[in-house]
């Protein structure tokens, strides 16, 4: 499936169009994109991604980062990978997970404690709204997040470093603009020489598939849907993968390592980050009335039962 995105995002009115081209899905984006309306203060009446003003919260999420930065390595990264490419530890349907991150709280994340089916109902809704014919892109919101699951025992019950928080690169140097980047300094990785130049062990322009990205709930959804065989566009896995690594798709950094086809999803996926970040609110969405909708985007882009 070729999915191509024509033209830059400009943050103004959309239009977006999908073509369907025999069995190929080519999703255009024509003219500028749509932006939701963006809040000037989180939850918490704070702006977003704030990690060093105090609150409550700012503890416990730097030292969320503190151990991620310590002990997420390149050797960490394979083996978690390897364990996690087998899906051998239970079925269920999608929306079943759905329903199992009524259990999980992100400790990461300084802008949001809510249960997580709520985050995931408001970034779908919220794109919706703004994008209506790109029932993929309400589908891919929907599920964006639910790798989080590895927190739970039946998921192996990681712990939060290794589930929650932004992703970087592994096996290059560590970019500045990483959130917490300080804490890098205890790294096993940083005594190992081959890891600290800008490419390190990549050459420049070999594609984001073939970089090691720090272990957590993007890279284990985008397993679990590809391995099941799930037929969302491209630009969809894209988005799961890679959400939070903002140091790439905030920050412009790592960009070297893209090839031409990140540099066409990373455009979906900066659409995307603006409804995950912004959508987060206190407000409710009602799960009964808007189920019977995400019952049938899931019925049309996974088979009724996964392996995870
Ligand atoms: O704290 C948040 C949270 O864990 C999100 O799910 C993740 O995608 C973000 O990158 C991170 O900053
Ligand atoms: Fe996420
Ligand atoms: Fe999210």
């Amino acid at each position: 499936m070729t999915v191509c995105i024509e033209q830059s995002v400009h943050e103004s009115e959309v239009v977006v169009e999908t073509k369907n081209h025999c069995d190929t899905n080519e999703l255009v984006l024509n003219g500028d994109v749509a932006v939701p309306d963006q809040p000037e203060v989180n939850a918490f009446g704070q702006s977003f991604r704030d990690y060093d003003v105090e609150t409550t919260r700012q503890k416990q999420v730097e030292e969320c980062y503190r151990l991620n930065h310590i002990y997420q390595t390149y050797d960490y990264v394979k083996k978690m990978r390897e364990e996690y490419k087998k899906l051998d530890k239970l079925e269920m349907s999608i929306w079943e997970c759905c329903e199992l991150l009524n259990e999980v709280v992100d400790e990461s994340d300084p802008d949001l404690d809510e249960p997580q089916i709520e985050h995931l109902l408001q970034t779908a809704e919220a794109i919706r709204k703004d994008y209506p014919d790109e029932d993929w892109l309400h589908l891919t919101a929907l599920i964006h997040d639910l790798g989080k699951v590895l927190l739970l025992p039946r998921f192996g019950e990681l712990p939060q470093w290794a589930v929650v928080g932004d992703t970087h690169p592994l096996g290059c140097a560590f970019d500045d603009s990483i959130v917490h980047h300080k804490y890098f300094k205890e790294n096993p990785d940083m005594n190992n020489s081959a890891y600290q130049t800008k490419n390190g062990i990549y050459t420049e322009g070999c594609g984001l598939e073939n970089v090691m990205i720090s272990w957590g709930h993007d890279d284990y959804m985008y397993l679990v849907a590809k391995e099941n065989g799930s037929t969302l566009p491209e630009a969809g896995l894209f988005i799961i993968r890679y959400h939070s690594f903002y140091p790439l798709h905030r920050s412009g950094a790592y960009k070297h390592l893209m090839n031409e086809e990140d540099v066409k999803n990373l455009k979906w996926l900066q659409i995307f980050n603006k409804y995950d970040l912004y959508s987060k609110s206190k407000s409710r969405v009602d799960v009964e009335k808007v189920k019977p909708y995400y019952l049938s985007l899931i019925n049309k882009y996974f088979p009724e039962k996964l392996r995870w």
